[in-house]
């Protein structure tokens, strides 16, 4: 978003650190229920990290709390170098522009066309830019995310499951964020449109230089485009690396997770094919990033 850049003013650098994403010792409660104890985790820089867990350990929990959304009882949140658990309100704010985010069901407003969806962070982040140029930036990431041109103009109820998604990108990627997180991104969406929207999350953190966090249950995603996978169980987490590091280890859950019929199923097709669920992607060559 130069063009932007230019209009608005300077940008802070991009993060040329190791790891954009450190929590230290994270804790969070609900009343009584303890989702986290004492959670540490490294996301490093450039990586596509998915992260795994049974139905209610916290997933969708710790995301919130990455961003802010969740201030956590204890423990550190350092993103992009900067404390998200210390953070000031401005600091905050300045911080909130570098990340974007495709919550669950894509979170799209319904009585706005996908364009105008996607200039709502335009218009909130810069609302010096003119309307000609936010227009501009909104057609062209719409395009970024796969969507036609005439998608511009529709409102998301005219648009299908997966077309939503990718609006919901759109919209995540409308100011140029270095982080993405995805949560769930491919519920909802038959196989052949998941393994293209796992492509779009491929090919997007490639050219864009993304780090992405994507919360999944979806084994053919985890095989098709995860550099590495943390396992979130027992109120932290257990495990992070490639999915062979995983199996590696003897966790219950993960074995019956990756082992069970169903990840034995999702690997065999990445073994005998060595691309993408679709046919179109190699998976990565190396699981470390
Ligand atoms: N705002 C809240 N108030 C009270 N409890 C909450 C709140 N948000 C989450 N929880 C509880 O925290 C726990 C973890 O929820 P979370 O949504 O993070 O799970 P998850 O791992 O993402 O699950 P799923 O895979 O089913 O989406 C759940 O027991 C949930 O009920």
């Amino acid at each position: 978003m130069r063009e932007a850049e230019d209009e608005a003013g300077s940008t802070p650098p991009r993060f040329d650190g190791e790891y954009p994403i450190v929590i230290e010792g994270l804790t969070n409660r609900f009343g009584e229920q303890v989702v986290h104890e004492g959670l540490d985790l490294k996301v490093r820089r450039g990586e596509i990290l998915g992260v795994v867990g049974g139905s209610g350990t916290g997933k969708s929990v710790l995301m919130r709390s990455i961003i802010g959304l969740q201030i956590p009882a204890e423990g550190s949140i350092d993103v992009l170098g900067q404390s998200i658990t210390d953070a000031e309100e401005d600091e905050d704010i300045d911080i909130r522009s570098r990340w974007g985010v495709l919550f669950q069901g894509g979170a799209l407003f319904s009585t706005l066309t996908v364009a105008e969806n996607v200039e709502v962070p335009l218009k909130q982040f810069y609302p010096e830019l003119s309307a000609e140029l936010r227009q501009e930036i909104a057609r062209y990431k719409v395009r970024l995310s796969g969507l036609p041109e005439e998608a511009t103009s529709k409102y998301p109820s005219e648009l299908s499951g997966g077309m939503k998604k990718r609006a919901g990108v759109a919209r995540a990627l409308a100011l140029d964020p270095e982080l993405l997180f995805l949560d769930e991104p491919t519920a909802g969406l038959d196989p052949i449109g998941a393994a293209a929207f796992d492509k779009l999350t491929r090919e997007l953190t490639d050219t864009l230089g993304l780090t992405v966090f994507l919360i999944t249950h979806d084994l053919d995603t985890l095989h098709a485009i995860c550099d590495r996978v943390a396992v979130i169980a027992d109120k932290k987490v257990i495990a992070v690396g490639t999915i062979p590091e995983l199996l590696a280890l003897d966790h219950p859950w993960i074995q019956d997770y990756f082992n069970g019929p169903r990840g034995r199923a999702a690997a065999t097709s990445y073994e005998h094919t060595d691309r993408g669920a679709d046919g179109a992607m190699d998976k990565p060559a190396s699981g470390g990033a």
